[in-house]
């Protein structure tokens, strides 16, 4: 390695994606770790890191953000849970801030956002998507939210395509058998234990369907987006979401 490593610190650093990540910053020849912080410490340890990346839980994430970018430190967020006024609000504080980076991606892994981008492709040529999410037993979210965003790409992408939803004959229903909805995509989540985390996008057309399916079979499938992440956020200012944004697909 040349040069000065990129300051590193780690907010949920004892959660399973934080400890993670911190083994893969200190292995990265580039970066030097220099904060660990878990629920209940000071943020101020965070104060002598350029880039943070943050695991936490959908509960904290706002206030970590607003710290962060109130010390000029940037941010790299896996945490999901963020809605349009959530990122909205993350826009405001970034106002006055105008060579600082957010990058928040619902997922890091590499497969599951080019599951997402060919999704995105597909939405335009049917009418009818469900999603099916699977994921561990001590996720605290649902749906995910890799499938949040996917249903979203879905639904933009018919909608400018001009294509409406397709028939669903359902007038009988327990609640929650079909799924939450979501830009009008039903979205169906599994938890169990043994799973990490799996996304399946199911398209239906005329006498064909057509799957899409991501497995991440282990957290280290997280990690080389996470450091691209870090990399990429210092020279890309302002808030970036997804990491699609930073790939060259
Ligand atoms: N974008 C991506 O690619 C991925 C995103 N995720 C997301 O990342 C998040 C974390 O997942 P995961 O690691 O499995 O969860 P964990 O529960 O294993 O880890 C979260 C950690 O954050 C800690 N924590 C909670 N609040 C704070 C806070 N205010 N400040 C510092 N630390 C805090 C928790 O402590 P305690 O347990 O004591 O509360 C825990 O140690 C989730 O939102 C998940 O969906 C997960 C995988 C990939
Ligand atoms: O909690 C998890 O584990 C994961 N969370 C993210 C999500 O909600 O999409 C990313 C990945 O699916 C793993």
């Amino acid at each position: 390695m040349t040069g000065t490593p990129i300051r590193v610190g780690v907010l949920g650093a004892r959660g399973r994606m934080g400890a993670e990540a911190v083994r893969a910053a200190e292995a990265a020849p580039d970066m030097a770790v220099v904060a660990a912080v878990d629920a209940g410490e000071d943020l101020a340890a965070l104060t002598g890191a350029q880039v943070v990346v943050d695991f936490t839980h959908p509960d904290a994430v706002m206030d970590n953000l607003r710290f962060l970018v109130e010390h000029d430190i940037h941010a790299v967020v896996g945490t999901t849970g963020f809605s349009s006024g959530r990122l909205a609000q993350v826009r405001g504080w970034l106002k006055d801030k105008p060579e600082l980076g957010v990058l928040i991606a619902p997922n890091f892994a590499l497969g599951a956002v080019l599951a997402m981008r060919f999704a995105e492709q597909a939405a335009k040529f049917y009418d009818s998507a469900e999603i099916i999410e699977l994921h561990h037993n001590r996720k605290a979210d649902a749906p995910s939210g890799t499938a949040a965003h996917t249903a979203q790409l879905i639904g933009k992408a018919r909608v400018q395509a001009g294509i409406t939803p397709g028939e669903d004959a359902t007038t009988s229903e327990v609640d929650g058998a079909r799924g939450a909805v979501i830009f009008d995509v039903r979205v169906h989540s599994v938890r169990l234990p043994g799973l990490v985390a799996h996304e399946e996008i199911l398209f239906g057309g005329q006498g064909e369907t057509l799957t899409i399916r991501h497995d991440s079979m282990d957290r280290s499938s997280f990690m080389p987006g996470v450091l691209l992440g870090v990399r990429s956020v210092l020279a890309k200012p302002g808030l970036t979401v997804g990491l699609e944004n930073v790939l060259d697909l």
